[in-house]
């Protein structure tokens, strides 16, 4: 690798991404027209400005009510083909889609609706793109626990598209300790598990979401670096964190991305990886996020191929998968 490709994408895996997240304005607008559903914004010009937050619920609020414009399989599937040709520009190999199933049902969108949507754009994502997909639908913490206890066996339908569960949506308030029954279903089932905390809300839920939801990864994880008996923790179990550094500034948890401690993560020997969140929303894709902290936080190369590496054993692929991926980072950028 020359100094020249010092910033080129390496081969990386996607391990935090919401699909409603990758809503461009442009096919927001579209498909509220081929859907005749009547937005509040004039064009994509005027959304795009609307893409502006003060906090992870200012978002959330707009993020919920943009997805009135999904209603069809075909939605879905224009939804997911535009993030999969987008991510393999960008050095993605491999994605672990999350999907907010309680969202689209509560809008009377029903699961085979989002399911085969989804999954008639994933079924080709290999051949067309490049890129293999995995299905993560997400509870959402504001929501009652009975209702995903009651979803999960419905989720179960879909495998092997689907992997694994996640919990997301607004943090305070709602401890993971709330999801533990349905986390423990999931376990029984052979389903992978993983869930945001620490994102908004304190260290100790990071700590609550790997001891009562036995979660294998944690998404964001940020606030963990404000207590060390968690760092701690986390560097002895190399528990991997989907962090998302463009996220974290522009929902204000970070003031800038100077300031980001993803770069105190890697030094802390953490399992850290970088990832999108909702890209269309935050202002860029898996790349964008890689350079962006490469050049805020002054990344090496070797830095970045560690990121690289990390995201491959954090992924829930089999062994002899991810050890093919992980020759190919070894491939892009020999050891120093
Ligand atoms: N960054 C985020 N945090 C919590 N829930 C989400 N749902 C979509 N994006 C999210
Ligand atoms: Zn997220």
């Amino acid at each position: 690798m020359s100094p020249d490709d010092e910033l080129a994408p390496l081969p990386t895996a996607e391990l935090h991404l919401h699909i409603e997240g990758t809503l461009e304005p442009e096919l927001a607008v579209a498909l509220a027209a081929r859907n005749r559903v009547r937005l509040r914004f004039d064009g994509p010009e005027e959304l795009r400005r609307a893409y502006r937050f003060s906090d992870l619920q200012s978002f959330l609020d707009l993020y919920y009510e943009l997805m009135a414009v999904l209603q069809r399989p075909e939605d879905f599937t224009d939804l997911a083909e535009a993030y999969l040709r987008t991510a393999a520009a960008q050095g993605v190999r491999h994605a672990e889609v999350f999907v907010d199933p309680q969202a689209h049902l509560a809008r009377g969108v029903p699961l085979e609706v989002v399911f085969e949507g989804l999954g008639e754009a994933f079924a080709t994502a290999e051949e067309r793109h490049g890129v293999s997909v995995a299905l993560i639908p997400c509870f959402l913490r504001e929501r009652d626990p009975a209702e995903a206890e009651e979803l999960l066996p419905r989720l179960l339908r879909y495998r092997p598209l689907v992997i694994g569960i996640g919990l997301v949506s607004a943090e305070t308030g709602r401890p993971p300790e709330l999801f533990e029954r349905v986390f423990a279903r999931a376990a029984d089932e052979g389903l992978h598990r993983v869930a945001h905390a620490g994102e908004e809300g304190p260290a100790e839920y990071v700590t609550a979401a790997l001891d009562h939801l036995g979660i294998e990864r944690v998404d964001h994880g940020i606030r963990s670096m404000e207590d060390p008996s968690v760092v701690a923790r986390l560097r002895a179990e190399q528990v991997p964190l989907t962090v998302c550094p463009l996220s974290n500034v522009a929902l204000r948890g970070v003031d800038r991305l100077a300031d980001h401690p993803l770069k105190a993560m890697l030094d802390a020997g953490l399992a850290a990886t970088v990832n999108s969140d909702d890209p269309a929303y935050f202002g860029g894709y898996l790349h964008d996020n890689v350079a962006a902290v490469t050049r805020a936080l002054g990344l090496t190369l070797d830095e970045r191929r560690r990121l690289a590496e990390n995201s491959w054993r954090a992924s829930f692929l089999p062994a002899a998968e991810r050890d093919r991926h992980l020759a190919a980072v070894a491939a892009a950028v020999p050891q120093s």
